[in-house]
């Protein structure tokens, strides 16, 4: 059960949940199997979507940002079956509108399929969930003007958009501020080998966040065939040529593994990752330097990643702007830990699924936790913690948080949880019977 979905205006949004966070009444053991990754399916899909033969999708994650990715390809020409969960088959066709697409509240889908709307013959229109319409677009609707492209944009240059796609881009060079998020990178360097000059885009500003993932962005691109240079900070080079259809592994998806992990941590249990590959494209190091910071034990065998809680949590001072994904539910950790934690660096999440500094700041002070807010991150006082109402934000990550803390402290009860189906739509039976294995 994920909630059922609400129509208005021709968009569809998830209905919502209240949830109790199940509480633990002793150590979890278990191994999870998740989906695949999140940004490696949208990835895939996109590539996929402009190579010049068809590509298989293995093990993508099927939910509803990759669900609507896959629609959104759909509207542009491309076929995309996806009745077999395990294996996405995608046959590019000619791009073309007219087009709609609905973005949901989805990063990789309002900054991937733009670039590859401009591609496109006709006219196509990008709108999403209300939140989405405020998430920051800016730089890349510029940068594509620069690049030749005719977009419309809302005054404060977000969605709704209408790209008045041209069936080509002559591409060329674009300088950008991409400090806001690494998707407008990302974004447009999965689309410029199709560019007729192909593309090198130079960020100037404030560091870009997120460099796992436009490492994850390069490696996939060149996998496809494409030739980047990357070899300059903050410059990348991507020549025109064909991009090829080929078999994508999908791996499990490491941020929405977290909140499972966490589980480990605050019973002082184990978890085990079922499925984790040798070699990873997500930034695993980092989650393991972290939660190793954080008193956890982590291993790696061919069961998986495992996991283990210490007898306590330790707070912890760090700079997240390469790993951001994880300050929900690192900050869960910091509330329950045995000192302080101060996360910084990540100013730029202000800017995702919904403030997550203002919203965590406000929602672990109502827990009981001392905050203190900064612009780009805050600090815990842990303290006592009690029931409280979570507001979740419509943000999957928030009610990941909301559910650590609920292991803990009984009482935690999240305004909704269906918007877990973003990434993860299983999230509350899966977490209901990892509590239950406690
Ligand atoms: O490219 C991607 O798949 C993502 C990049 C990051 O975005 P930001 O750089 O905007 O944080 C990350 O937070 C997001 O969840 C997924
Ligand atoms: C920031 C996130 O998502 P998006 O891809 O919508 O930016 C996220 O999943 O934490």
């Amino acid at each position: 059960m994920t909630g059922g979905a609400l129509r208005h205006n021709g968009h569809v949004s998830v209905e919502k949940r209240v949830w109790v966070a199940p509480s633990a009444t002793g150590p979890v053991g278990a191994t999870v199997r998740l989906p695949g990754s999140k940004s490696m399916t949208a990835r895939a899909l996109v590539l996929a979507g402009l190579a010049d033969g068809p590509s298989v999708v293995e093990r993508p994650l099927r939910a509803r940002d990759t669900e609507l990715m896959a629609a959104g390809l759909r509207a542009l020409g491309v076929r995309v079956d996806s009745s077999d969960t395990e294996r996405w088959l995608v046959e590019p066709g000619p791009l073309r509108g007219p087009a709609r697409v609905d973005v949901g509240l989805a990063g990789t889908i309002m900054r991937f399929l733009p670039p590859a709307a401009a591609l496109a013959d006709g006219v196509v229109e990008f709108d999403g969930d209300p939140h989405a319409r405020n998430r920051p677009l800016r730089p890349i609707v510029e940068a594509l003007r620069t690049l030749g492209v005719s977009i419309d944009a809302s005054e404060t240059g977000g969605l709704p958009l209408t790209v008045h796609g041209a069936g080509l881009v002559e591409g060329g060079e674009a300088v950008i501020d991409a400090s806001a998020s690494s998707q407008f990178v990302s974004g447009l360097l999965l689309s410029a080998p199709r560019f007729s000059k192909g593309l090198t885009l130079r960020h100037e500003g404030p560091p870009v966040p997120s460099a796992p993932h436009l490492r994850m962005t390069t490696h996939m691109l060149r996998a496809a065939g494409a030739t980047v240079d990357e070899s300059v900070p903050d410059v990348w080079t991507v020549e025109p040529g064909p991009l090829q259809g080929r078999t994508w592994v999908i791996e499990p998806d490491l941020s929405g593994a977290a909140p499972f992990f966490a589980a480990a941590m605050v019973t002082g249990g184990a978890v085990t990752l079922a499925g984790w590959p040798a070699e990873s494209w997500q930034p695993v190091g980092r989650l393991i330097e972290l939660l190793t910071a954080m008193g956890a034990g982590v291993t790696q065998s061919a069961e998986g990643l495992t996991v283990t809680g210490g007898d306590t949590i330790h707070g912890i001072t760090a700079d997240l702007s390469e790993v951001s994904e994880l300050t929900p539910v690192i900050a869960a950790l910091g509330a329950l830990a045995d000192s302080p934690t101060e996360l910084r660096g990540v100013e730029h999440i202000r800017g995702h699924e919904t403030d997550r500094i203002a919203a965590l700041v406000a929602e672990l002070s109502k827990a009981g936790a001392e905050v203190t807010e900064f612009r780009d991150g805050f600090r815990i006082e842990p303290r006592p913690l009690h029931e409280t109402e979570f507001e979740t934000y419509a943000d999957h990550r928030m009610a990941h948080a909301a559910a650590v803390l609920g292991l803990a402290v009984p009482g935690v009860r999240l305004t909704d949880v269906a918007c877990t189906s973003k990434t993860l739509p299983e999230f509350p039976e899966l977490w209901a019977g990892l509590v239950a294995r406690s």
